[in-house]
């Protein structure tokens, strides 16, 4: 049965094999979500099929891939993770799980997600889920905020218009929109027939981007460390 690479990948690292996590690739899993190589709301059923398996290393393994995700992905996994059906599963497991090291994991990833997001309204489905399940008995472990920093850029999402960002042009059957993954602007194939990577966002394939986009990655990257 054909295996997509991120399969291949979620298999490699939550093997019931492996004696430590395997790094290098949850950190490729999150690559292949960044650079949109996989669909989030696929990569999250993936990984929480996982989550619930009897095997207690692959069930573990796979945790630490989601929390990788979370810290690693940005929108693109909060936009799943902080909804209230994604809430409710992980609380099902929470409540299921017959490992007790996976359900301590998950309350400490809960607590830790609800601090991340404690001021963006559209998640609040991970605060309301830490309340209910205090009421319901359940204790959380320390909440450490330096869990709750979470890194890296994300490529903006995609803009919508009826005409080219730089040239105005308006779109229709001959004119077809393209997206520019450096600024997420909407062109014609004129203005954005350029590509390239966006390592800063994680994506090291060459990608279309616009031409001001594409000239701005053409400059030395001014480093921001003193003058020599
Ligand atoms: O091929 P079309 O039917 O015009 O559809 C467009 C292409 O999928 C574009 O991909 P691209 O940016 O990679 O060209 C995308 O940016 C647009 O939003 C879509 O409308
Ligand atoms: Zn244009
Ligand atoms: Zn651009």
């Amino acid at each position: 049965m054909f295996k997509s690479n991120f399969e291949k990948l979620l298999d490699k690292v939550t093997s019931n094999l492996l004696l430590e996590a395997d790094w290098p690739t949850t950190l490729e899993i999150c690559d292949t979500i960044r650079q949109k190589d996989v669909q989030p709301k696929f990569a999250l059923n993936a990984i929480k099929k996982k989550l619930i398996s009897p095997n207690p290393h692959t069930a573990m393994y796979s945790l630490l891939v989601l929390e990788c995700c979370v810290k690693n992905c940005g929108q693109l996994v909060h936009d799943e993770v902080g909804t209230k059906p994604f809430m409710e599963q992980i609380r099902e497991i929470i409540k299921t799980t017959p490992h007790e090291n996976v359900k301590n994991k998950l309350l400490e990833l809960l607590q830790t997600w609800a601090f991340a997001f404690r001021a963006i309204p559209k998640y609040c489905a991970v605060q309301d889920t830490v309340n209910i399940m205090k009421a319901e008995g359940y204790t959380f472990p320390a909440l450490k905020e330096s869990d709750a920093m979470f890194s890296s850029d994300v490529a903006p999402g995609w803009e919508d218009s009826d005409c080219c960002h730089r040239c105005r042009v308006k779109f229709g059957m001959v004119q077809r929109k393209h997206h520019c993954r450096a600024c997420g602007q909407v062109f014609c194939a004129q203005c954005s027939s350029r590509s390239c990577t966006l390592p800063k966002f994680g994506i090291e394939k060459p990608v279309r981007v616009c031409e001001a986009c594409f000239e701005k990655s053409q400059k030395p990257q001014i480093n921001k460390g003193s003058e020599d």
